[in-house]
């Protein structure tokens, strides 16, 4: 596993009515990445938004920007999101015809490549690809929702795609009910990268997300 441990704010439960400075909260309370959950009504049944707000955003934080895409089709958008500032993107394998096309799509833009698994998809489905990705992202709740309860069954695929993995430099990210209570597992199942929603955004305020986010470390067995 890779040693450092990354927190990936998810957006998706901030007050999008002052985006801008609630990822530079997270950013200054300690957030190690800023998550963009990016929803079209039809992979996933939500809107949220896409590359103009990206690139409205991007001079609020200079972390790594990971667009995760729940939307289908992904390839016609993918130079925008990278235009608009992303540093990876996640396509996810479900919505993607053409997985390794896409997939050297995104590198060919000069992003990280990921690609990210629902939780009833098989982690079969990216064993062709795990040399054209830097992070697989396990889904441990349905997309399309903040504050969704993280599904335990999803712990065994971390751990078998933990194993799949091997020896690459590639991230293992987990996204969906990540919380104190939950992230010592997922950490002891293989993930090495957190996206949180709920559980960082709480508080409403800079102060409740580095304690939010410190909360996680502690759990994590990494503070
Ligand atoms: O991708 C997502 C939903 O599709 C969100 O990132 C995810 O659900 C995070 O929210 P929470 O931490 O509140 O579960």
């Amino acid at each position: 596993m890779a040693a450092d441990l990354v927190i990936a704010p998810s957006i998706l439960s901030s007050d999008f009515s002052r985006l801008g400075e609630e990822i530079a909260a997270v950013d200054r309370a300690g957030a190690d990445w800023i998550h963009l959950d990016v929803m079209d009504g039809h992979f996933v049944p939500n809107i949220t938004f896409g590359p103009p707000v990206v690139a409205a955003v991007r001079a609020a934080s200079k972390k790594f920007f990971d667009a995760h895409l729940m939307i289908e089709p992904a390839d016609p958008y993918l130079e925008a999101f990278a235009k608009a500032g992303c540093d990876g993107i996640t396509v996810h394998a479900e919505a993607t015809r053409h997985l390794d096309r896409s997939l050297q799509a995104i590198r060919a833009l000069g992003c990280k490549a990921g690609v990210a698994i629902n939780p009833a998809t098989p982690e079969t489905a990216i064993q062709y690809v795990l040399d054209r990705v830097d992070l697989v992202l396990v889904m441990t709740v349905n997309p399309g929702f903040g504050g969704q309860s993280f599904i335990r069954s999803t712990l065994d695929k971390i751990g078998r795609v933990r194993a799949m993995i091997g020896d690459r430099p590639i991230r293992l990210q987990v996204d969906g009910g990540v919380a104190p209570d939950t992230i010592g597992e997922i950490v002891a199942a293989g993930a090495d990268t957190f996206v949180a929603g709920s559980a960082v955004y709480k508080g409403g305020n800079e102060a409740a997300y580095r304690a939010n986010m410190d909360a996680l470390r502690k759990a994590a067995g990494r503070s």
